[in-house]
């Protein structure tokens, strides 16, 4: 069985994706008394976590909130799980990560190698060779390119693509719609067509 955890707009499409992959779901844990994620029994707030035997998923869109929540899953032991929408299409030695979320039609390309508590977004594409370090969020409908490079809680934003070789740095946003043809440094914001940075993002 497996526990997710929020309950927001995000946790409702990994509730859908664990259905379709025809997971049991014994609960959700959130830190608002009156969240509701359909008709499943709410466990607790956050911090109430406990060991149990069921794989928990960090169902939460926000990259560093994931992270904290990781952490404090790892102190506890709990197993994490992984919800990957049967639509996906997996290449040859592709390598997901722990508590990574791949959602409907995505394509994940040969040796590409994604990391822990990341999230693919719906149609999004992962070409050869790229590596996603953890916690990070391709959006719906990003494009990377072959043997793209992104750092840890990156977030690349809705629509964008990225041509091949190039370095995302940690922490950095790409805004939506962005075309991304030079490297983008760590803990930057970048946007637009190409994408240029517009602030730090510290
Ligand atoms: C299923 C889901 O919902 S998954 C979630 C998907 N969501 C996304 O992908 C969101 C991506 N986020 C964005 O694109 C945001 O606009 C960000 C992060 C790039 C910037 O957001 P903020 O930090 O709030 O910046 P802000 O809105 O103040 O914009 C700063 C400037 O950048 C411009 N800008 C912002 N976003 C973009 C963009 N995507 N493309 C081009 N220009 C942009 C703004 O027009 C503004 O320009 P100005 O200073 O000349 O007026």
């Amino acid at each position: 069985m497996v526990v997710i955890i929020g309950a927001g707009g995000h946790a409702k499409v990994v509730l859908d994706i664990l259905r379709a992959s025809g997971q049991e779901i014994a609960g959700f844990y959130d830190d608002h008394p009156e969240a509701k994620l359909e008709d499943l029994p709410l466990l607790g707030k956050i911090k109430e976590i406990s060991y149990s035997e069921h794989q928990h998923i960090i169902a939460i869109g926000n990259n560093n909130v994931r992270e904290t929540i990781a952490t404090q899953l790892s102190q506890l032991s709990c197993k994490i799980g992984c919800a990957i929408h049967p639509s996906t299409v997996i290449g040859s030695q592709v390598k997901i990560g722990d508590g990574t979320v791949v959602m409907a039609n995505s394509v994940i390309n040969h040796s590409a190698e994604i990391g822990d508590h990341c999230i693919i977004n719906t149609a999004a594409s992962v070409d050869h060779d790229c590596k996603i370090s953890h916690f990070v969020h391709l959006s719906p409908g990003v494009h990377l390119a072959g043997n793209v490079f992104v750092g840890s809680n990156a977030h690349i934003g809705i629509g964008s693509s990225v041509i091949q070789s190039i370095k995302v740095g940690e922490g950095a946003v790409v805004g939506a719609g962005a075309v991304v043809i030079h490297d983008i440094p760590d803990h930057t914001v970048a946007v637009g067509c190409p994408a240029k940075v517009i602030k730090s993002n510290k």
